[in-house]
């Protein structure tokens, strides 16, 4: 990026406040009293199934949307109605992004950076880290939806924002493609620039989030890093041991093990007491071929959102933490 780096900046208050709001549309709620502090330089990753309020949170922390009560404040100041001095400051991707589609894709570059006045040495810098250095002169409405995608975020980056908005940018990016962003993003974040993205890639913002929030049905359960809500909530690890090994009664009945099912070839024991369990497994059949699974960021949140979902008559609403 070509603007010079925000780190100076991390001193002072929160890059976005968000402070109890609501969204209603019709008679659903989209979001529901979200109260949230998005840090400088913090690269801040918001999860929750489909449906569940994320980009609606966003567009009003973009200035895009407005809140039908609560307070925003982007850099101390309220994105709406559309603050233009903000403007600069943020690069905003959405899910629909808008395209000038008869132009080649450098054509729109420049037409995005000249808007907010970005130095032309910023789009063919922009394109290559987005990969798409090859594609100057083929026309908008001739790329592959990722092709696109990288082009929508190319838009948002290309002025060198403090603050980057991110809604789902790996969604139609190939394996390649979704690293590379990730590499992106990553040295985004050490030039001092806060990151708000949404993502359905558990792995991705386990990687990559200093802080995820975990929205569902538009109430915001948990905010924390991707670590210690690992360790906070405990998730199972699992170990696979190849059929015929040990049988399913006898592999119950080892010490630790809290569950088991046979899943393809293995059995699968579950369990919070990793170390007790291979002991228990090692003396009876040998550690040959066991493979251990410990917990992701993924298992952690289906628990949560499973047992946090209202339609769910296991939910229970008493898992709310903050960090
Ligand atoms: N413009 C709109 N008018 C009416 N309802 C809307 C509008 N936008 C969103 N909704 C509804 O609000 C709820 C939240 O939608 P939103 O798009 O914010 O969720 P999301 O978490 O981003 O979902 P996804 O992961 O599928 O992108 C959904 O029930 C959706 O149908």
């Amino acid at each position: 990026m070509t603007s010079p780096s925000p780190t100076a900046d991390r001193g002072a208050g929160p890059a976005v406040s968000v402070g109890d709001v609501t969204k209603t549309y019709g008679d659903r709620r989209a979001v529901d009293g979200v109260c949230l502090d998005v840090r400088r330089g913090e690269f801040f990753g918001l999860l929750g199934p489909n449906g569940a309020g994320k980009s609606t949170l966003v567009e009003i922390m973009e200035g895009l949307r407005k809140a039908d009560s609560g307070s925003v404040t982007v850099f101390g100041e309220s994105p709406w109605p559309r603050n233009t001095a903000l403007l600069p400051r943020m690069g905003v991707q959405t899910q629909s992004s808008a395209f000038f589609v008869r132009q080649t894709v450098h054509e729109h570059l420049r037409t995005v950076a000249a808007l907010f006045g970005a130095e032309r040495a910023a789009v063919d810098a922009t394109l290559d880290i987005v990969g798409l250095g090859g594609r100057h002169d083929v026309r908008v409405d001739d790329l592959s939806g990722g092709q696109r995608q990288r082009l929508a975020i190319a838009s948002a980056l290309v002025h060198g924002p403090e603050l980057i908005f991110l809604d789902e940018p790996t969604a139609s990016l190939d394996p390649e493609g979704r690293r590379a962003l990730w590499e992106v993003l990553r040295d985004l974040k050490a030039e001092g620039r806060t990151i708000v993205y949404t993502t359905h890639h558990l792995d991705e913002a386990e990687a990559l989030c200093d802080r995820v929030g975990i929205l569902v049905a538009g109430r915001l359960v948990v905010t924390d890093e991707p670590q210690h809500l690992i360790s906070t909530f405990g998730a199972t690890s699992r170990m696979l041991v190849p059929l015929g090994r040990i049988d399913e009664r006898k592999a119950a009945s080892l010490p630790g093990v809290d569950a088991v099912t046979v899943q393809g070839g293995h059995l699968v024991l579950e369990t919070r007491a990793t170390g007790k369990v291979l002991a228990a497994l090692d003396a009876v059949t040998g550690l040959d071929g066991v493979q251990t699974r410990t917990p992701s960021l993924e298992d952690v949140y289906l628990d949560i959102t499973t047992r946090q979902n209202p339609q769910n008559p296991l939910a229970s609403n008493n898992q709310e933490h903050q960090v």
